[in-house]
């Protein structure tokens, strides 16, 4: 039989706003089939009522279209294999469940809560690890069926095979191995009847003909549950890997439940998605080319023999260094969008200029709104550093510069020239100073670029306040 042809998924639970982890998994997930020319598709896995909200279905597509991720299968983009939503395919769950029950892979369990405690409780006091005892595994099948049709509440639980060994050979972490002695009987319907994770997740990889999940190593030891029901179902098995996690400053794993930042925040903060996807990519997988790539780029380096095995530590500088490039790889139309209402000071004839000019001292929204003001407010605001740099000049300095400006409106090389004659000062006595005077910080664009698009009166109103504060 032909091998089928790659696919891919992504799943995430609608339980919180996608982090930086989630979206790892979702970008390996897409780059690595679309290196192959396979698809993507996107699943949402919605059976918890209690913490799975429509809105956050609605912006985890919003976050994935926006990194440019997008799904050639799921959520509005039918592959034959629908519906996309768990919370839809109910009646699909329910076909297995019968097969399962029929062929007694599985059985109806009435244990409480406080009866499974107890046993978890008694299991720990003599030191074995905690799993499900077993005790209606064996009751008669009459006897259950009466209890099931009398209106007692139960789970549904696979009936796990003893003394078997399950192994599977991971993608990223080589040959692993588990005993099927050390796996409890599990639930994969709950009291509810909702399904339980381990058993939606691998029926709908394999009716959706998964060929490769990537998927976080918190995963790893579902593996072994889910290959057993596949199996107990006939069920194609797609191959795993297990990708190590992102932890945060603390060391602990990127998390939903624990308000890891969220892709949202960073995107109100002005991060472009060719910086988020150049930087993810490489958190646990290293490129040849260690420039910006496209998607295309991307993918068409994206090896899965390059996938690390160590957790990796989310780092904003590292993110910042890849929003640097991406910054100025951006087109003009895209910057100016980026950019936003933080040119509003500019005047409009000036934005394309002021823009070109300051691209390379810039990486978010707010840095631009920093040097609109710093060359185009009434009074801008002025670094310590510059403060410093004023006092240290003459006075005379400033005045020297109103003087030229009759002269030099326009020219900042040859205005300086002429400053520099009028006091005898050069190099950067001669340059911090102004620079400071003119814009209030020590730092930043080109002068020759952007002291022409400067209004004449604004200047003489710096140098005259520059002026006062030398004197001061
Ligand atoms: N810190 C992380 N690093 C890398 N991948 C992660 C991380 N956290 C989750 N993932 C992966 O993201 C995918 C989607 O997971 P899921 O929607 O359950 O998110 P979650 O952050 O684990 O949520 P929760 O905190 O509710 O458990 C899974 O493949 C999961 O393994
Ligand atoms: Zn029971």
């Amino acid at each position: 039989m032909p091998a089928p042809p790659t696919k891919t998924r992504f799943a995430p639970s609608p339980t919180g706003n996608l982090h930086l982890g989630n979206l790892r998994t979702a970008l390996f997930s897409a780059l690595h089939t679309w290196s192959v020319g396979g698809r993507f598709l996107l699943r949402i896995e919605d059976t918890d009522a209690e913490r799975s909200r429509s809105a956050f279905t609605e912006a985890l597509q919003d976050d994935l279209r926006w990194l440019g991720l997008d799904w050639q299968e799921g959520p509005g983009a039918d592959g034959g294999h629908g519906p996309y939503l768990q919370s839809e395919r109910g009646s699909i769950y329910e076909g297995f469940y019968t097969r399962l029950l029929d062929e007694g892979h599985a059985y109806p369990c009435f244990c409480t809560q406080e009866q499974l405690a107890a046993q978890r409780a008694a299991q720990r006091a003599s030191g074995r690890p905690p799993r499900y005892a077993g005790t209606c595994a064996h009751l008669g099948h009459a006897e259950a069926e009466a209890r099931v049709r009398a209106g007692e509440a139960h789970t549904l639980r696979f009936r796990v095979p003893e003394g078997r060994t399950l192994d599977f050979e991971d993608l990223v972490r080589g040959r692993q191995a588990f005993a099927s002695d050390d796996i409890g009987d599990f639930v994969i319907r709950r009291a509810d009847g909702t399904p339980a994770f381990f058993f939606c997740n691998a029926v709908d990889d394999a009716l959706m003909e998964v060929t490769h999940v990537w998927r976080g190593e918190d995963h790893i030891s579902n593996t072994p549950r889910q290959l057993l029901i596949m199996r107990a179902l006939g069920l194609r098995e797609p191959s795993y890997g297990h990708l190590a996690l992102i932890v945060g400053a603390d060391g602990a794993p990127l998390s939903k439940r624990h308000g890891a930042l969220g892709l949202g925040e960073l995107r109100r903060r002005g991060y472009l998605p060719a910086a988020l996807n150049n930087y993810l990519a490489r958190l646990g997988h290293s490129y040849a080319d260690d420039g910006l790539l496209d998607m295309v780029g991307l993918a068409a380096g994206f090896d899965t023999a390059r996938l690390g095995r160590a957790a990796a530590r989310f780092d904003m500088d590292q993110l910042n260094h890849w929003q640097r490039l991406a910054v100025a790889a951006a087109d003009d139309a895209v910057f100016l969008e980026w950019a936003g209402a933080a040119v509003a000071p500019v005047p409009p004839a000036s934005r394309d200029v002021f823009l070109a000019a300051i691209r390379d001292n810039v990486l978010f929204p707010d840095d631009v709104a920093l040097w609109a003001e710093a060359l185009f407010a009434a009074s801008p605001p002025r670094s310590a550093e510059a403060e410093t740099a004023m006092r240290a000049a003459p006075a005379s300095l400033f005045e020297a510069g109103l003087e030229a400006l009759d002269q030099h409106p326009q020219d900042f090389r040859a205005w300086a020239k002429a400053v520099g004659a009028a006091t005898g000062l050069k190099g950067r006595d001669l340059f911090m100073p102004l620079r400071a005077a003119l814009t209030g910080q020590v730092h930043g664009p080109e002068m020759t670029r952007v002291f022409p698009l400067m209004d004449e009166a604004g200047v003489r109103e710096r140098l005259l306040s520059a002026a006062r504060f030398a004197t001061e």
